[in-house]
C-alpha cells in the first residue's frame, strides 16, 4: 500500500453520532476526492460505522482514530479498518498496533516522543495536538534534527491554513474534522460534506 500519508492531501478525522449517516457521509467524502476516512472512537456506533463504510463505499480507505489501548486495535481491526491512528503513543500500544498489522499513525509532540518512535521504526507519525503543541514554525524546527520522519498534523487545522501545513517538507499530509460539521451531518447535507472534501482535495 501506498503510504497513508500520500494517499490524500487531507484525511477526515470524523465523529458519528448516527451510525446511518455513515455510508452517505463516506459517499459523499470520496466524491469531493478524500477517500482516507479517519472514524473516531468517541461514540458508542464508531465500530459498526467502521464496518458498514468498510462493506458498503467502494474507493473508501476508512479506519480508526482515538485508538489508545491493545482493545481498541483488536476492535477495530476486527470491525473492519484498514489504519489506526492515535493521539499519542504508549509502549504498549505501539506494541499493539506494530503486532496487528495495518498501517497506523501513532501520535508525538515533541522531539523526545519522535525519537522514541523513530527507534521502533515508525518514520510517519500524527503529529497532535498540531496547533496548540507549535503549529508550523514547530514541525518546521524538528526537520532541521529529524527529517527522515514525516507527519500527519492533526488538531486546530482549518481550510485557510492546511495549505501552508502541505507545503513543509515533513508534511505528507493533514487531519481535520472542519470536513464533517456536526450540523451538515444532523442535517443530511452530502452536498455540503462533498464540497468541503472537493476544497480540500484540490489542496495538493
Ligand atoms: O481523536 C483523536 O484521535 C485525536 O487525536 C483528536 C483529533 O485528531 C482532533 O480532535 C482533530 O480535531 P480538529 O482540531 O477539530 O480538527
Amino acid at each position: 500500500m501506498t503510504s497513508l500519508l500520500d494517499l490524500a492531501p487531507v484525511i477526515p478525522v470524523v465523529v458519528i453520532e448516527d451510525v446511518e449517516t455513515a455510508v452517505p457521509m463516506a459517499r459523499a467524502l470520496v466524491s469531493g476526492g478524500l477517500p482516507v476516512i479517519e472514524v473516531t472512537l468517541r461514540t458508542s456506533v464508531a465500530l459498526e460505522a467502521i464496518g458498514r463504510i468498510a462493506a458498503e463505499v467502494p474507493g473508501a480507505v476508512v479506519g480508526a482514530g482515538t485508538v489508545r489501548t491493545g482493545a481498541d486495535v483488536e476492535a477495530s481491526l476486527k470491525a473492519g479498518a484498514s489504519f489506526l491512528v492515535s493521539p499519542g503513543a504508549t509502549p504498549s500500544l505501539v506494541d499493539a498496533m506494530l503486532a496487528g498489522g495495518a498501517p497506523f499513525l501513532a501520535g508525538a509532540a515533541t522531539a523526545s516522543e519522535v525519537m522514541a518512535l523513530a527507534e521502533r521504526g515508525l518514520k510517519e507519525l500524527k503529529f497532535f495536538p498540531a496547533e496548540a503543541a507549535g503549529g508550523r514554525p514547530y514541525l518546521k524546527s524538528l526537520a532541521g534534527p529529524l527529517p527522515d520522519v514525516r507527519f500527519c498534523p492533526t488538531g486546530g487545522i482549518r481550510p485557510d491554513t492546511a495549505a501552508d501545513y502541505l507545503a513543509l517538507p515533513n508534511v505528507g499530509c493533514v487531519g481535520g474534522t472542519w470536513l464533517t460539521p456536526a450540523d451538515a451531518l444532523a442535517a443530511g447535507d452530502w452536498a455540503r460534506v462533498e464540497a468541503l472534501a472537493a476544497e480540500a482535495a484540490a489542496l495538493r
